[in-house]
């Protein structure tokens, strides 16, 4: 495609030096991806700013620099207001708007994001459509799996991975927002059909700075929902009627909504609930009639999970029979509610909790199923939200009977000084310390006894562990095996 031509999507821009129109065979915005015909496109990040790179971007052969800044150079230079949001415009066009030619469902909330996509790509597939998901764990569609570097791509990652589903012949994909990709713009131009709400509580603070700012940023994914492009489809917004911020997100969108949660009042709601040691029963009624769901996860977290998958795949007129095959037939996400086996006689479970709200419900659904002790092994993540971290060991020593705090991803921070930050939120509880993740769950084993459960919390499907800028392989799971693996 001709620069001219690429350009052409955005209102307002100045092109500047060389009037040559080069034919741009990639775009980046990282100057090493930069090749022989690049459009390179300079982004002031967090961390680094791209404009810095722009010289090594012509080295590296651009063809063409965008930026908002105004530079002279030997190659074509388009200066814009806004670089972000022309690399969503420029990009979405580059792909041939790969969005527009499918269902997209956008799932965002605090908690369960994951766990809502993976139930819907499970009744959807069973539907027999092929889907696509994005989010935390990977990229995937069929067997094709790419590992993610963030729960949303940014706009480029995304529309290269939409297109590559629709060329895939992906008819629904499922993507995970985050709040911090609705914050940067990375679903700009992104059409999304289908947008659910699980809930929200505190996470994230140290990158919205307020509660506020944060609700405003998940509210993006409704207030841009607009109207579909070429098909005549209505659009949904799937909304928790039992979380508060439901409300804004009625105001936000022009969507048709759908609203979920454990009272009548919902148009997609459970009764007689019934849970059990590893499933979990109830029956949903939609308003097109009941259905008896059986669910292979436990905990109430997980009938909300439930009943927003059910929401959104009533929205895409998905027969309610389907929706129950398939979610009965779901797949286990990898590090939700894992389960550690090798025939110990206390259970061991590894998950994925790392807010406040997530770890009491998981503590809420172990406390329900356990017979014995339930010891919590659990740190919190260094360069995140702090003051989330009292709140953690609080909800860790109220549920559990044994707490160990040890290291989670300390990144830059000095672990011991992660786990003060927990200690002012625990006054007078007893717990342990034991900076090294390792030992903390060789202790928890070494303590536990029949019946007892073992909660190692905040890691779940991670394969690392993050100490400074090293990435040191951990996995909670293979440790935890490891250690039990012939001791019984
Ligand atoms: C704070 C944050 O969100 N940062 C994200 C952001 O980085 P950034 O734009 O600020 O990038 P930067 O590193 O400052 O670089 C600026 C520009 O210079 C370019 N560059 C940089 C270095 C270089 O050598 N050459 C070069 O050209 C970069 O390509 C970039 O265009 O954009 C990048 C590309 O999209 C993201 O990968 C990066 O996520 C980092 C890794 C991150 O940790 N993000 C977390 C906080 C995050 O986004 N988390 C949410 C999930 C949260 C949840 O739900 O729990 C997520 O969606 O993943
Ligand atoms: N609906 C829910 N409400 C509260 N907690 C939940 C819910 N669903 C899952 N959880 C808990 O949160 C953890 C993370 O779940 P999941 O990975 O589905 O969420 P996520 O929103 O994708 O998280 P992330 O923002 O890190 O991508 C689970 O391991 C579980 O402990
Ligand atoms: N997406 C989340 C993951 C947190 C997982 C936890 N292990 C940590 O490192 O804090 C974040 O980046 O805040
Ligand atoms: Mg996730």
């Amino acid at each position: 495609m001709r620069l001219s031509e690429l350009v052409s999507c955005i209102p307002f821009y100045e092109w500047k030096g060389p009037t040559s129109d080069p034919i741009i065979h990639s775009i980046s915005h990282h100057h090493k991806s930069v090749k022989q015909g690049t459009l390179f496109i300079a982004l002031k990040g967090e961390k680094r700013d791209g404009r810095d790179f722009i010289q090594q971007a012509v080295l590296n052969g651009a063809a063409a620099v965008l930026c908002d800044i105004e530079l002279s150079l030997s190659i074509p230079v388009i200066q814009v207001k806004n670089s972000r949001h022309a690399l969503a415009q420029i990009t979405n066009l580059f792909y041939g708007y790969p969005s527009y030619k499918m269902n997209v469902i956008g799932i965002t909330g605090t908690n369960g994001k994951t766990t809502v996509s993976h139930m819907i790509q499970s009744i959807v597939d069973y539907a027999g459509e092929k889907t696509g998901v994005i989010g935390t764990l990977y990229m995937k569609q069929g067997a094709q799996t790419k590992t993610s570097i963030n729960t949303t791509p940014d706009s480029l990652l995304l529309q290269q991975t939409l297109s590559d589903f629709l060329a895939h012949n992906v008819t629904t994909s499922i993507i995970e927002v985050s709040s911090h990709g609705l914050a940067q713009g990375r679903l700009f131009g992104c059409d999304i059909d289908i947008a659910v709400f699980t809930n929200l509580t505190q996470d994230h603070l140290d990158y919205h700075g307020t509660m506020d700012h944060y609700r405003w940023s998940k509210s993006l994914l409704f207030s841009q929902l607009g109207h579909n492009h070429f098909m005549d489809l209505p659009k949904f917004a799937i909304v928790n009627d039992d979380d508060p911020f439901s409300e804004m997100i009625r105001q936000a969108t022009s969507a048709h909504i759908i609203s979920y949660g454990l009272n009548e009042r919902s148009d997609v709601y459970a009764s007689k609930i019934t849970y059990g040691r590893h499933s979990t029963a109830f029956t949903a009624h939609t308003p097109i009639g009941t259905i008896n769901i059986k669910i292979p996860v436990v905990g109430v977290f997980n009938v909300y999970n439930a009943l927003a998958s059910i929401a959104a795949t009533f929205a895409k007129r998905i027969p309610l029979s389907a929706i129950a095959e398939g979610l009965k037939n779901m797949q286990s996400v990898p590090g939700r509610f894992e389960i550690v086996e090798a025939n110990q006689p206390f259970t061991i479970i590894v998950d994925y909790a790392h807010t406040p709200d997530s770890l009491e419900n998981v503590l809420q659904a172990i406390v329900k199923m356990r017979a014995g002790r339930t010891f919590v092994v659990v740190g919190c993540g260094g360069d995140r939200d702090k003051t989330k971290r009292p709140l953690m060991a609080k909800v860790a020593c109220g549920y559990g009977t044994d707490v160990i705090f040890t290291a989670d991803n300390p990144r830059s921070e000095d672990p011991a000084d992660i786990i003060k930050d927990m200690e002012e939120g625990v006054p007078g509880h007893n717990y342990s310390v034991i900076l090294d993740r390792k030992e903390a769950i060789a202790y928890a084993i070494s303590q536990a006894k029949e019946d007892d459960v073992i909660l190692i919390a905040g890691k779940g499907h991670e394969k690392v562990q993050i100490i400074g800028n090293d990435l040191i392989p951990f996995d909670d799971k293979e440790v935890a095996f490891e250690l039990v693996k012939g001791a019984f």
